[in-house]
């Protein structure tokens, strides 16, 4: 089980760089962040939140928690319509806040074994790719709200700090 980073942690804001090598140390990273996405629980997570600055994301939206999707280098193609969605994040815990984001996502990526792949999805998985890859592009959900709600936010996640969450 990886440790994953908190907001506000400058690290959360890093840039991920596109995945060059794939090697053993790539399918161990994949194979400890799909153990920590399903312990967390969640139904993504990005490898900036775990301190790994390379362009990896796993998915796993099924209801048997038995597919899990690897997106390494992903890159949104096209996007159309709008939706809203009260989104969490395992960098924030306890802040749940509606969110609007492109309702369709046609998203281009490699898979594990750097085979490229194509996807159009809606729904919670094309929320769901969204918000993973806004953290590769170093951006966390609540920075999209209004600085009077960040403002509270920061607020109260400073006074839970000390609780553990
Ligand atoms: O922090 C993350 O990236 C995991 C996120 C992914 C996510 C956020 C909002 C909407 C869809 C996905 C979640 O914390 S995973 C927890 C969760 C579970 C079911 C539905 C929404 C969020
Ligand atoms: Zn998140």
């Amino acid at each position: 089980i990886l440790n994953i980073l908190h907001y506000p942690d400058e690290r959360l804001h890093k840039i991920a760089a596109p995945v060059r090598q794939f090697d053993d140390k790539l399918q161990q990273l994949i194979d400890d962040m799909a153990e920590t996405m399903y312990a967390a629980p969640g139904i993504g997570l990005a490898a900036t939140q775990v301190d790994a600055h390379i362009r990896l994301v796993v998915i796993d939206t099924s209801e048997e928690k038995n597919a899990l999707m690897v997106l390494i280098n992903p890159e949104i193609v096209s996007a159309e319509g709008e939706t809203t969605y009260e989104e969490g994040c395992l960098s924030v815990p306890g802040i749940y806040e509606e969110v609007c984001r492109a309702e369709k996502v046609k998203v281009k990526a490699l898979d594990r074994n750097g085979t490229p792949f194509e996807l159009e999805t809606d729904g919670l998985l094309a929320i769901c790719i969204q918000h993973e890859i806004d953290h590769l592009n170093g951006r966390v959900f609540i920075e999209k709200l209004s600085r009077l709600k960040l403002n509270r936010i920061i607020q109260k996640l400073k006074k839970n700090q000390h609780k553990t969450m």
